[in-house]
């Protein structure tokens, strides 16, 4: 990372009930952050971080700061297998979080010193090694093979990316990780876990497993010997998914079973009366670490996740002086990258699709002639799929333009359907990293934790709550790279949104308003119309499938349809209207969003635990947006014929930001 960092690490012990017994001072916490002080000093660079970290301040607010030092592999006291593992990765250097994280976990590890983590830094920060790292460093220490880790997600697209990254030191470390998403099927997964010896024993042959919390629970309940009994991490990913009111049942099985188990009660027991006494054998307790972007000091979920003496990491994401004794540790507010330019798009309800056409050829993007990846969020599986149809029939029309020639095998736009299945899903995330479409339409199912190169994320239904928000636009500026968010908003939307984003999220750059010019929309919606007319005819009626016309059939002809139409009756119109109702219902229902079930397995954000609502346009959303998609007849075909300049006429006048 080129930017400066600032990491903070707030001991955040006071928000946990203390233990029954009074405490010995804390000579354990202390170590650990001497070892983890001694590691960065041990660093040739550190020199900044020298002048910097000033020991008061330190002790005075229980916070202490890292500088910018880079700190490389070599001088990074790892062992040389997890060393080469990284290597092999093309990682050269610790990220800021990591640099904070990993030597404090290994130093806790190593000492047998008990105490949970919680790590909250933005998105594409590198959160995912500061756990696998350290986890990795301990169990290569270890011969024998038994369950030792478990990785908790919200999704199983997840789950699949964090083993892939477990799988990719198996070579160097030898320490084995199995997949529990519900790609393969149960007894499968099963095979993969434990062996039966010749004297009848089970025996583990993975060293960790990664999968969602629902799926390791029936594991837990339904495979024999599939104890947690000698497990030393606990992480949970995503952790404020996993504990809001939709996914917390899974979880908490999970802690149960692990809290529970006799000998696991047993030594936290020992924790409890005696916490800095070092446990004599330093494997016997299982380290919680939780990490999500949006995770604040508020650890008001740290009851439910059973932490002990938690201590807190935090990025601030700011540059300012890194020694600055005036810096406040904000543990309220949420950051995005520093890399990320965040805009803001003001739309026409009745013609929100042609902003969407409009945004994508605008000159100034260019994002195809960059030949660019964009992520598209919209609320719905339908919607999704009908802006798919669009983008591509533009591109066939020749409105979009692109560096390739409009191939039918080869279209522009593709859907993340929630209801793919784990192998469908991953293909069309390869296809997309690959280059084979450039716009994927997706839901929130992709807003967290997904780490594919894109270069910008465009919100066409701006999310309800900040969160989602901070994890849609997450999808972009990874990892120190540059990247670009387009949010679509009413005009009175844009304050209410814009102010909360100010209050609640650390931001080095200012989101900025990109207007979208009436000479701009006037330039295509001859387009536009010929796209809609196109589309109208494609649909073919009684069924989910678009056929596309005959290539060389003249726009004339179609154009001519199309008048011979509005000359009729209006009894005929509305007869049209309904029978196009009742398709539309079926191509839904074709194209259901989710069952309940699934969802909840994939991800649901819980309404309630998020305290960055700007959610007073929820109903209107669910209620009015979706009814405005193109292809409804009420929406932006017919008023578009009738009443465009006088809608272009009205808009210039009720503007804002006098833009248009
Ligand atoms: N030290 C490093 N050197 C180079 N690349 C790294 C390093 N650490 C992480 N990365 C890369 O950075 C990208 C983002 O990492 P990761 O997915 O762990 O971010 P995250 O903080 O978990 O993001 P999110 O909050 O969205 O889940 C990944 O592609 C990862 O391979």
């Amino acid at each position: 990372m080129t930017q400066k960092v600032e990491t903070a690490v707030k001991d955040a012990s006071n928000e946990v009930p203390e233990p029954s017994r009074p405490s010995k001072p804390r000579k354990l916490i202390k170590s650990s952050r001497d070892i983890a002080l001694q590691f960065l000093n041990e660093q040739e660079d550190i020199i900044e971080s020298k002048k910097t970290i000033k020991p008061q301040d330190v002790k005075k607010g229980n916070v202490w700061m890292m500088g910018s030092a880079r700190v490389s592999l070599e001088n990074a006291n790892l062992n040389p297998k997890v060393v080469a593992a990284l290597k092999s990765m093309n990682v050269t250097e610790l990220f800021a979080v990591q640099r904070a994280v990993v030597p404090v976990v290994i130093a806790l590890s190593s000492s047998g010193s008990p105490g949970d983590i919680c790590v909250g830094s933005p998105t594409g920060s590198g959160k995912t090694l500061s756990y696998v790292i350290p986890i990795q460093q301990i169990l290569s220490t270890s011969r024998s093979t038994k369950l030792r880790a478990i990785v908790i997600v919200p999704t199983r697209q997840l789950a699949s990316q964090v083993h892939h990254v477990f799988s990719k030191f198996e070579p160097f470390t030898n320490k084995k990780c199995a997949l529990l998403n519900g790609t393969l099927h149960f007894n499968q997964e099963q095979e993969q876990l434990l062996s039966t010896l010749t004297n009848g024993e089970l025996e583990w042959k993975v060293d960790v497993v990664v999968g969602t919390a629902q799926r390791l629970l029936q594991h837990v309940k339904e495979t024999p010997g599939f104890s947690l009994e000698h497990l030393r991490f606990i992480v949970m990913d995503e952790v404020d998914v996993l504990l809001s009111e939709d996914s917390v049942q899974g979880v908490r099985g999970l802690l149960d079973a692990y809290h529970n188990h006799p000998v696991v009660a047993r030594k936290h027991y020992r924790a409890q009366i005696a916490p800095d006494v070092p446990l004599p054998v330093p494997h016997l307790y299982a380290r919680k670490i939780l990490c999500s972007a949006t995770l604040t000091a508020h650890a008001g979920k740290s009851e439910e996740a059973r932490l002990f003496r938690p201590q807190y990491f935090t990025h601030t994401g700011e540059t300012s002086d890194v020694g600055s004794t005036s810096l406040q540790f904000n543990t309220t507010k949420y950051a995005v990258p520093t890399t990320l330019r965040q805009h803001m798009v003001t739309y026409d309800p009745n013609y929100k699709p042609l902003y969407l056409i409009t945004l994508l050829i605008h000159p100034k993007i260019k994002f195809f002639e960059k030949d660019r990846r964009i992520l598209c969020f919209v609320d719905k599986n339908s919607t999704a799929k009908r802006l798919s149809e669009l983008i591509n029939m533009a591109h066939q029309m020749n409105v979009i333009q692109t560096n390739a020639p409009y191939d039918p095998k080869n279209k522009i736009c593709a859907t993340f359907e929630t209801n793919f299945k784990n192998n469908q899903r991953e293909a069309m995330l390869k296809q997309f990293e690959k280059g084979y479409f450039k716009i994927l339409m997706c839901s929130d199912v992709m807003g967290r934790g997904i780490d594919i190169d894109v270069d910008t994320v465009i919100n066409y239904d701006a999310p309800t709550h900040l969160k989602t928000y901070i994890h849609r636009v997450g999808r972009t500026a990874r990892a120190g790279k540059k990247g670009f968010s387009f949010t679509l908003l009413e005009n009175e939307e844009v304050e209410h949104f814009k102010k909360k984003l100010e209050s609640r999220v650390q931001m080095s750059q200012d989101i900025t308003e990109y207007a979208i010019s009436i000479q701009k929309l006037e330039s295509i919606k001859d387009a536009y119309k010929n796209i809609l007319l196109r589309m109208k005819k494609g649909f073919k009626r009684g069924t989910n499938k678009l056929v596309l016309q005959d290539e060389q059939e003249p726009l004339a002809q179609a154009q001519q349809e199309q008048e011979t139409q509005h000359k009729q009756s209006n009894d005929h119109y509305d007869n049209h209207h309904h029978h196009y109702q009742q398709e539309q219902q079926g191509y839904d229902d074709g194209y259901n969003y989710q069952s309940n079930r699934d969802y909840n397995d994939d991800y649901q954000e819980s309404y309630h635990n998020d305290g960055g609502h700007y959610d007073h346009h929820r109903n209107k959303y669910d209620n009015q947006s979706y009814n405005n998609d193109y292809n409804n007849d009420n929406g932006g075909y017919v008023p578009y014929q009738g009443g465009f300049q006088q809608y272009l006429q009205e808009k210039k006048q009720q503007s804002k930001y006098n833009k248009y």
